[in-house]
């Protein structure tokens, strides 16, 4: 055991070399035995297994020698002496073949097996006697190689048979031969025993030498060790039972990992397919690809190289460009340097020059001062001139106040083509405003009545001669009066005619208004006053205030008054006007020098019809407005009487239409009434009532002769606005 113990892993190389030693020495024995052994360097490396397999073939070894019994016959009738008895005999025993051939190399359980049966072959008695062999068999049998290749149990069935049957024989002898073969047996059987003996006396002296050297403690430590072994066995058995449910479930990956790997080689070729499929395009698209880049390079071979000529032709052209510009900078240098040389004479020029300029600028100034001077003395003329102007203002106010404040004409109207009987009711016209009217249908002195005017314009007079009176007091408004143009008759007597003009007049047509408006802005003077001209009717409701630059601006909105203005058919006008017109125009004047402010105005009013009732045969809402206008007539009549005869109180509140031109009818303001007559007989009643109408309102002043004093007075006014006007013209 001891031995055994020092075949554990390491021991070798841990213990002494008296250890080693043993070792080797057992396994010199185990070699001599021939029994398969093991290396020194397994114990080294602690590899067991060569070490067990050694032991187990001893262990066998031993117990196939017990088989033998030491009386050499076979204990257990059994004549082969086979290996199932567990003996070991302390006695010398034979083995089932010879110790000593087993030096040469240890024989297979297979070939000791083979050898064993062929000597049975050869010893072993089928049927029949020993004393029966023939002599060949005998002779066969005895042949040293035979005897020495038979097996002890094969020779001792041999020596057993022959006793047996001498036995039974009794009488008989056995014959010659078969005794000669026993003594041969027999004599084998002696050598192989003493041999044995021998062989087995050293072995066990070996063995148990070997064996001496160990002690209880190893044996106890091998049966540990095996006990180790057999539960590294029972694991190993474990995990092999352990492997082997791995190696399932490894299989059972393995087959899923099949199922995998075919679905994945599915894919793969599904995948590669497509790939190739892709390659297959790409490989379309990268020839297409090629083939247009092909064209394109071709293309852009063909513009390299037109480049290339471009460049070359452009080098040509910058070089002889260039060789231009150098001349020309030859050129250009050389005309600087003149430059430079022009300047410098230039510079001294102008230093001269500048020494003129300072004499001219300090002349100049002195002359600039004797200008201030002068200019002084023009500014105190100018303040003279205003001052000057401002008196002819007033004197020219003066004038027109001594020539009359209510000024009252007559214009009669031509008869007109449409109408038939051409009977005048007009008999003469004086050259002082004298008119004589008649009535045809009355004889004697009531057949004619005179009346007496400012100035009466006969049917041939023309629009110009009309306005000729009134345009010198246009010139009041701007100088801050009021002025009132009114125009009174009967319907189509020629009212609108002689305000308006007719329709789509020319200028030669143009009536009062238009010629008035025009002649406030022609007289503007812009060089010493500041004028606004406004369209007024603030008086009047519903009526409003625009601000006007020319007379086209107000012509513009007399229209949209007169397409507001009533017109009606009446049986003595087919287009009767049914309400007055009136247009007011304010103006604004400013002093520019003194700042001082004036206010005119100029009203232009064209009255509705003055007919009788009776005789334009109005009815209904027809009537109304007929005696509404005459009423409105009769406060304007009443209005102009009574500023006439100055009296101290005037009814300007009796009609909206007074109030409306109350501004311009009185004080200083002009009053200048335009009285309409229609020649025709027809017209005779109405005619003598627009008379009646005019005689009350000029009342003393018409007919009146002016005292030579007044006379006077308006002849010295006349040269003095003349002699200043001379004398402000040569200023
Ligand atoms: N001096 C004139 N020369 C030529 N035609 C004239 C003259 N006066 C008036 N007429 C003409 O007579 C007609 C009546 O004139 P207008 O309409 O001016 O009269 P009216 O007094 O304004 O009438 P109403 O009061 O009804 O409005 C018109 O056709 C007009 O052209």
């Amino acid at each position: 055991m001891q031995l055994l113990n020092k075949l554990r892993p390491g021991y070798a190389c841990k213990a002494g070399s008296s250890s080693s030693e043993n070792v080797k020495k057992f396994l010199a024995i185990m070699d001599e035995l021939g029994i398969l052994k093991f290396e020194l360097s397994d114990l080294e490396k602690g590899s067991m297994k060569n070490v067990m397999d050694c032991l187990s073939t001893l262990r066998a070894q031993f117990a196939y020698m017990g088989v033998v019994s030491p009386t050499g016959g076979n204990k257990y009738g059994s004549p082969h002496g086979d290996a199932s008895s567990n003996g070991l005999s302390s006695s010398p025993t034979f083995c089932g073949y010879r110790l000593s051939r087993s030096h040469t190399k240890q024989p297979s359980a297979a070939s000791m097996h083979h050898v064993v049966h062929k000597f049975h072959e050869v010893f072993q008695l089928k049927q029949g006697r020993y004393s029966d062999l023939s002599a060949a068999k005998i002779s066969e049998m005895m042949k040293s190689n035979s005897l020495d290749n038979a097996p002890t149990q094969s020779l001792l069935s041999v020596v057993n048979g022959i006793l047996d049957e001498s036995i039974e024989r009794k009488n008989d002898e056995i014959p010659h031969r078969v005794a000669c073969l026993l003594k041969k047996v027999v004599q084998e059987i002696e050598r192989r025993i003493s041999t044995q003996a021998e062989h087995l006396r050293t072995a066990r002296i070996r063995v148990l030498e070997a064996l001496a050297s160990g002690t209880g403690e190893e044996r106890g430590v091998v049966m540990d060790r095996l006990q180790q072994i057999k539960i590294e066995k029972s694991k190993m058995e474990e995990e092999k039972k352990t492997g082997v449910e791995h190696v399932a479930k490894l299989i059972k990956e393995q087959e899923q990992r099949d199922v995998e790997l075919s679905d994945l080689k599915q894919e793969l070729k599904l995948a590669k397919q497509r790939h190739e499929l892709h390659c297959l395009q790409m490989e379309t698209e990268a020839k297409a690809a090629k083939d247009g880049l092909e064209g394109r390079m071709k293309k852009l071979e063909i513009l390299l190289e037109d480049s290339r000529n471009q460049v070359r032709v452009l080098e040509a052209y910058s070089q002889s460009k260039s060789n231009m510009f150098n001349k020309k900078e030859h050129i250009f240098k050389s005309f600087v340097e003149f430059q430079f040389g022009a300047l410098k004479e230039l510079m001294l020029s102008s230093k001269s020059i500048k020494h003129e300029i300072l004499q001219v600028q300090k002349s100049n100034l002195e002359e600039f001062n004797d200008l201030g001077v002068k200019l002084k003395a023009l500014i105190d003329a100018t303040g003279d001139y205003h001052i000057v102007l401002d008196e002819n203002r007033r004197m020219f106010n003066e004038l027109q106040e001594l020539k009359g404040n209510i000024r009252v004409y007559c214009r009669i109207r031509p008869f007109l083509p449409r109408q038939a009987a051409k009977h005048t009711t007009v008999e003469y016209i004086g050259e002082h405003g004298e008119l004589a009217i008649v009535n045809p249908s009355k004889q004697g002195k009531d057949r004619r009545r005179n009346f007496k005017f400012n100035k009466i314009f006969g049917p041939e007079s023309t629009q110009a001669e009309v306005y000729s009176d009134t345009q010198p007091l246009i010139r009041s408004v701007l100088d801050g009066y009021g002025m009132c143009i009114i125009a009174y008759g009967q319907t189509g007597s020629g009212k609108t005619y002689t305000m308006t003009g007719p329709n789509g007049a020319s200028e030669e047509d143009w009536g009062v208004n238009y010629r008035a408006l025009n002649d406030l802005y022609s007289q503007n003077r812009r060089d010493s006053f500041l004028y606004e001209i406004q369209p007024n009717g603030l008086a009047v409701p519903d009526a409003s205030m625009h601000p006007v630059t020319s007379t086209s601006d107000v012509l513009e909105l007399i229209g949209v008054g007169l397409k507001n203005r009533a017109v009606g058919a009446t049986a003595m006008n087919e287009r009767s006007s049914r309400s007055h017109s009136v247009v007011s125009i304010h103006v604004r004047g400013k002093d520019l020098l003194s700042g001082a402010a004036l206010h005119g105005n100029l009203h232009l009013v064209d009255l509705a019809g003055s007919e009788r009732v009776d005789r334009s045969e109005a009815t209904g809402d027809r009537l109304k407005e007929a005696q509404h206008i005459n009423k409105s007539l009769s406060a304007l009549g009443d209005v102009i009487f009574s500023l006439a005869q100055k009296n101290s109180h005037v009814p300007y509140r009796n009609s909206k239409l007074t109030q409306l031109l109350q501004s311009s009818l009185g004080g200083q303001a002009k009053t200048l009434m335009f009285v309409q007559l229609n020649p025709d007989v027809s017209s005779y009643s109405e005619t003598i009532s627009t008379l009646k109408f005019a005689e009350r309102v000029s009342g003393v002043e018409l007919g009146a002769t002016r005292s030579s004093k007044e006379g006077r007075d308006v002849r010295e006014l006349m040269d003095q606005i003349g002699c200043r006007t001379k004398k402000k013209i040569a200023a």
